[in-house]
């Protein structure tokens, strides 16, 4: 745990310099990142229309209460002599308020859509993230902490659902003003018209490079919101807890949070203030516009240009509505900048490639496929990163196993048993040779039915946070409570279940911290039972136990594997004295195999292992 105390960042994620160079990398792709947004947009097309209308007829109502005005004026609302028109002021206010109430519920309907398009686009983005890591191969874990995972999918995914409201109904709602405004501005004076807008290619080239200095923070202040999260989740966990308790660590994890919280705050804070300073200049700039243009008309007009004073009143009239869409454009601009920072992130996880996927055409194991034969063939295998360094895990690892036979692996630790086990399943790929499963190559075999084919039990059970009965199903979710109670008996478990005063309907804890471990194991056989798979992987699943609960686990064991292939890994030889063929594995190669009596009779490897044990 040397590293606890430094700053660990995964690879995935990278470093503070990494995170910036990454951010300044982005920038040119800016468009490339819109364009996909966009595309994330298309199946809310119909809302966006309907958005879009609602805002055209919202923009519309806006000129009725002055026309209508007008209209009452004309009609005799004050005539000469005489007090107001009575009815027909009622029928203006009447009108007044019917065209509000039309506006608000318009408004209200836009804000319901606008919303609920971008929390749409962001629920799906959340799931197909959630899918896509699914399928990311188990070194992808290994090498990612849980906490920076969980980050990109609540945090990044979450922190754009905003931004992509926002911008919905500010792009549709600004843009129709923005337009409407221009079109004016050009049909009173074109000339005035290019003098307004001159500056604009420089204010726009400013609030680029604004954008990319927030959208460098937006992406430290994410990296740092990573690191919170996986400290909360390293430390706030069951295990993390015991580790600070049995440590006396709370005291210096509270000072890594707050340490990283204090790098949070001052980020949140320099990304609240970046671009203010902007658009502080740019409010003052558009309001001097107007001045401006005043002396640029003189100008024209001495010039003896077609101006007229009630042209350039009109003018500055309609420029003056400009400005507040024109900013609110500009933020949302900055915003999505910004919050490319976000998609930059969730981007590079969706683009991560899982190193393990199907082969197109990949087979389906058929029920006779699945008797569960397995063949590892001159197998060399090196972890991700392993061969560069010159080493490799397993070297010329062949054995073949029958259905129904049961094998065993021993060794000393470190030797590569649990690896060879990972390889059966293709939780990694081999790096040489190949594996056969039921007379396919493991890599021509749809993943989902060679994983349904195989049941593991591992010293680490995982149990979910929930009852037993809901771990249970987890192998089974249609298991009959029948089905059940009878994998929990072949378990050597259902006495024990039955008498918690709640049963089947026990919450574990998280990770089933409320029961012992040999409890805890055999649930985890039950469930493999329930699963019925053709082959039995068990990985050391009595090591860690005492006597008494590593008899009830064996025996749980022996009935679980009854008709299976099994493939056990063990370091108690006692548990394995019975199995078909012992291979002994050391320094990553098989270096002998039979037999246990055969092998202590060889005097070799085997025969120097027992006389090591107890
Ligand atoms: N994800 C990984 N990345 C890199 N190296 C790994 C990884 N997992 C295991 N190793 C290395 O591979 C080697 C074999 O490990 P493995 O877990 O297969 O041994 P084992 O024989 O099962 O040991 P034990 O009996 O202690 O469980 C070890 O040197 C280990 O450090």
């Amino acid at each position: 745990m040397g590293s606890r105390g430094a700053r660990v960042r995964n690879p995935v994620s990278g470093s503070d310099a990494e995170a910036q160079r990454r951010a300044n990398a982005d920038a040119p792709k800016v468009e490339h990142l819109l364009r996909r947004i966009s595309h994330l947009f298309i199946p809310h097309r119909p809302a966006l229309v309907l958005t879009m209308a609602l805002v055209l007829v919202g923009a519309g109502l806006t000129v009725i209460p002055p026309l209508l005005t007008q209209k009452a004026f004309d009609l005799g609302l004050f005539p000469a002599s005489g007090g107001p028109n009575v009815p027909l002021l009622f029928e203006l206010v009447l009108l007044m308020i019917a065209v509000w109430v039309v506006s608000a519920l318009l408004g209200v309907w836009q804000t319901y859509l606008t919303a609920s398009v971008g929390n749409k686009v962001m629920g799906a983005m959340r799931v197909d993230l959630f899918r896509h890591l699914q399928a990311m191969e188990l070194g992808f874990f290994t090498r990612t902490k849980t906490g920076i995972i969980q980050s990109r999918l609540a945090n990044d995914v979450g922190g754009v659902a905003s931004v992509l409201s926002n911008t919905v109904s500010s792009v549709l709602g600004n843009t129709v003003t923005v337009i409407a405004a221009f079109v004016a501005m050009l049909l009173l004076s074109w000339q005035l018209t290019i003098v307004s807008l001159i500056l604009l290619p420089a204010i726009a080239f400013a609030q680029r490079r604004v954008g990319q200095v927030r959208a460098r923070i937006a992406t430290k202040t994410q990296e740092s919101l990573s690191d919170m999260t996986a400290i909360t989740q390293e430390t706030l966990s069951v295990s993390g807890i015991l580790l600070a308790k049995s440590f006396g660590r709370q005291g210096s994890e509270t000072e890594r949070y707050a340490a990283e919280n204090r790098n949070q705050i001052m980020l949140q804070v320099r990304q609240a203030m970046s671009g203010q300073g902007f658009f502080a200049f740019v409010q003052i700039f558009l309001s001097i516009v107007p001045a401006v243009v005043y002396l640029i008309s003189a100008y024209l007009i001495v010039g003896g240009a077609d101006i007229t004073a009630g042209t350039i009143v009109a003018f500055t009239t309609v420029q003056a509505r400009l400005l507040w869409p024109l900013l609110g454009l500009m933020r949302v601009a900055l915003d999505l900048q910004t919050s490319g920072a976000l998609f930059a992130r969730i981007f590079e996880y969706f683009d991560l490639v899982p190193a393990i996927r199907d082969r197109p055409g990949a087979v389906v194991l058929s029920p006779d496929d699945r008797l569960g034969s397995v063949e590892f063939r001159d197998v060399e295998f090196s972890y991700p990163g392993q061969s560069e360094r010159g080493g490799s895990t397993l070297r010329d690892v062949s054995f073949a196993v029958e259905p129904g036979q049961h094998i065993a692996f021993v060794g000393p630790s470190g030797a590569g048993k649990t690896t060879i086990s990972y390889l059966i399943p293709r939780f990694y790929d081999v790096t040489g040779g190949s594996i056969r499963f039921a007379g396919h190559d493991v890599r021509d075999i749809a993943q989902e039915s060679l994983l349904d084919s195989i049941g593991i039990v591992s010293q680490e059970t995982y149990l979910f946070h929930a009852t037993i009965r809901e771990n249970l199903r987890y192998a089974k979710p249609n298991a009959t409570d029948e089905e059940i109670r009878r994998a929990a008996r072949m378990a050597n478990i259902a006495d024990t279940i039955e008498s918690f005063p709640d049963g089947y309907d026990t919450v574990v804890g998280e990770r089933g911290y409320r029961l012992s471990g040999g409890e805890k194991q055999r649930i985890a056989i039950a469930r493999v039972i329930l699963k019925d798979p053709a082959v039995l992987v068990l990985d050391e699943a009595t090591s860690a136990l005492d006597s008494l609960s590593e008899r009830a686990v064996q025996e749980a064991l022996d009935e679980a594997s009854v008709g299976r292939t099994t493939i056990a890994i063990a370091h108690r030889l006692s548990t394995v004295v019975d199995a078909d063929v012992i291979h002994v594995v050391e320094g990553g190669r098989i270096v002998e195999s039979g037999r246990a009596a055969d092998l202590l009779d060889l005097d070799g490897p085997f025969a120097r292992l027992a006389a090591r044990q107890p």
